[in-house]
């Protein structure tokens, strides 16, 4: 496999799983707005519920003060009953009370007549050590109605403009004509943590309009105190916003006072809770900015979050991987198949090489072939004639082999044939020329650009006695000894290449017929051949005469 295919595989993996994550992550964005829905929609349902709730109960002051309006004279007897009515079903309901104006002149007077029914009442306020005797001011607005009276009888005479927060509570309620809630207030009478609030809603005598004539006509305050966490609690029942973390706060003074919460303590919130977490305003009721914070429990978002996006991640990542070593093994199988065919063809390439070389090789000398011979023959012939040079030949014939062969045997005959053509191709040059076995006991020498054969030939016949290979029954010598004939000429495009070999034979035939152990030159007519005898040689010296047609050189 190369690197280019390693790289595109490598590539497509990458990209693969990166597209599987991204196809992962945006599939778990979707499910993450989704579930951000989900909870803004409870927690706007919750907002909604716990709004309604708080209208409900501010309606209860409204009816209260139907009553005082159309009587100057409202008995303790008819406040208890209509309050009681509302009590039993707005359970969120701390207290009920009517408050009037008592200036301090009838303050008295006021407590003389309260007696009457409760004999211990006196106008209070809350000191250091508990309730006690409320200073002295210009006016008061004593508790005087309290429904229910069990669990609240400590506030009946309670001075509300004992404070001077609640003073201007109770001012801006009487100078607006609305209903004024407190901030967030310690329950006296509730046992318990949850906070509550007091709301006011002035009673006038008539129908005043102007902020100067409410101051006048100031008959007192109907007053309501809620306990924030049931009332939170009655609202949420009406909403299916399980598993959210709810905290309601008070941002009226612009900072953020927590009036109920319902967030497990020491809460440590994730980062997908911090990313839900929602604000939410409430609508501005009896002069106070309440508003929602939420987040969602953990079980909140479990519950939602589905195993698609990690299922597509892992499947889509897992299928990339799996096709990619498809490829893989594909790619890799084509690379095996390529490297057998490779070295198929190698081979055969080889067995090819060999068997072209065997087939110019000779089999038993290991020198080249005829038919090598012929082909060279045939590319020298060309050339001569392209480059107008001589072509020089020669043919070597070993004298009396057949009388070796009957002395020695064949296989030393074989052995015999083998020096002969080492030692002939020892002593040419066979980068330019080509020594081959022609036939039998025949050997070839071809010289390509040569004229004058004479020194190449001189040396082939003189290797060769020096091989001294015995050869008892020779006639000729008592070694082994060659004739040699010799051609040489340049072609023509006319000239025939059989003309050079035959030249050559002619050669041998001569230095055959005119005793052997020597080299013959063909020369052209009148004088056809040229005989060299051998006369440095031993043999020619013992078994051969310079005789012969040829001419001796
Ligand atoms: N051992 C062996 N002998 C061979 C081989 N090829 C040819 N011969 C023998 O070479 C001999 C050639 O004999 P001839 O053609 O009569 O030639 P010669 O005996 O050399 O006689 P002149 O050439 O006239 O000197 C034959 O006996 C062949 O059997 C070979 O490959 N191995």
């Amino acid at each position: 496999m190369n690197f280019f295919s390693k790289y595109i595989l490598l590539s497509a993996i990458l990209v693969g799983l990166t597209l599987s994550a991204y196809m992962g992550i945006s599939f778990y964005e979707k499910e993450t707005k989704a579930i951000e829905q989900d909870f803004y929609k409870d927690v706007d349902d919750k907002v909604a519920a716990l709004e309604r709730e708080l209208l409900l109960n501010i309606e209860v002051l409204f009816a209260i003060k139907g009553l005082f309006d159309s009587s100057n004279e409202v008995s303790s007897a008819e406040f208890n009953r209509i309050a009681h009515s509302f009590l039993v079903r707005h359970q969120d309901i701390q207290a009920l009370e009517w408050a009037p104006k008592v200036p301090d002149s009838q303050r008295a007077a006021y407590e003389e007549m309260k007696r009457v029914e409760f004999p211990d009442f006196e106008i209070t306020e809350l000191g250091s050590q508990g309730m006690i005797r409320a200073l002295d001011r210009d006016s008061y607005f004593p508790v005087s109605y309290v429904a229910p009276f069990s669990g609240n009888e400590v506030v009946m005479g309670f001075d509300l403009s004992s404070s001077d927060k609640r003073v201007e509570t109770l001012e801006k309620a009487r100078d607006l004509d609305k209903s004024v809630a407190t901030p967030g207030i310690s329950l006296l009478q509730y046992h318990s943590n949850q906070k509550g609030i007091r709301i006011f809603l002035p009673i006038y005598s008539g129908d005043p309009t102007t902020v100067f004539k409410r101051r006048e006509q100031l008959r007192g305050y109907v007053l309501g105190v809620y306990r924030i966490g049931d009332m939170f609690d009655s609202a949420i029942k009406r909403t299916s916003a399980h598993g959210i973390y709810f905290s309601l706060e008070d941002w009226t003074s612009g900072s953020s006072a927590s009036l109920y919460s319902n967030f497990p303590e020491n809460l440590q919130l994730s980062r997908s809770q911090l990313d839900f977490t929602y604000e939410k305003s409430l609508a501005r009721i009896s002069s106070r900015q309440w508003a929602i914070v939420a987040t969602p429990s953990v079980g909140y978002v479990a519950e939602r979050r589905g195993k698609l996006p990690y299922m597509i991640a892992i499947f889509g990542g897992l299928f990339v991987l799996l096709g990619a070593s498809y490829i893989y093994a594909i790619l890799r199988r084509s690379v095996l198949i390529e490297n057998e065919v490779e070295q198929r063809t190698h081979d055969l390439n080889e067995a090819k090489r060999k068997l072209e070389e065997l087939s110019q090789t000779d089999g038993l000398t290991k020198i080249p072939n005829r038919r090598c011979f012929d082909e060279t023959l045939q590319a020298q012939w060309q050339k001569a004639i392209r480059e107008e040079s001589y072509i020089g030949l020669m043919m070597i014939d070993i004298d009396h082999f057949k009388l070796y062969n009957d002395t020695y045997g064949h296989l030393a005959g074989d052995q015999c044939l083998r020096e002969v053509a080492q030692a002939l191709s020892q002593t040419l040059n066979l980068n330019t020329d080509l020594v081959a076995r022609y036939g039998g006991e025949e050997f070839v020498v071809l010289l390509p650009r040569t004229r004058d054969c004479t020194s190449p030939a001189k040396r082939c016949q003189y290797n060769i006695e020096r091989l001294s290979l015995p050869h008892e029954t020779s006639m000729t010598s008592e070694f082994i000894t060659v004739s040699i004939g010799v051609a040489s000429l340049s072609p023509t495009k006319d000239s025939d290449l059989l003309d050079l070999t035959t030249q050559a034979d002619l050669a041998l035939y001569e230095a055959k017929n005119s005793g052997r152990n020597r080299v013959c030159f063909f020369k052209p007519k009148p004088v056809d051949i040229s005989t060299i005898g051998h006369q440095d040689s031993h043999q020619a010296n013992h078994k051969v005469s310079t005789a012969g047609s040829g001419k001796s050189l």
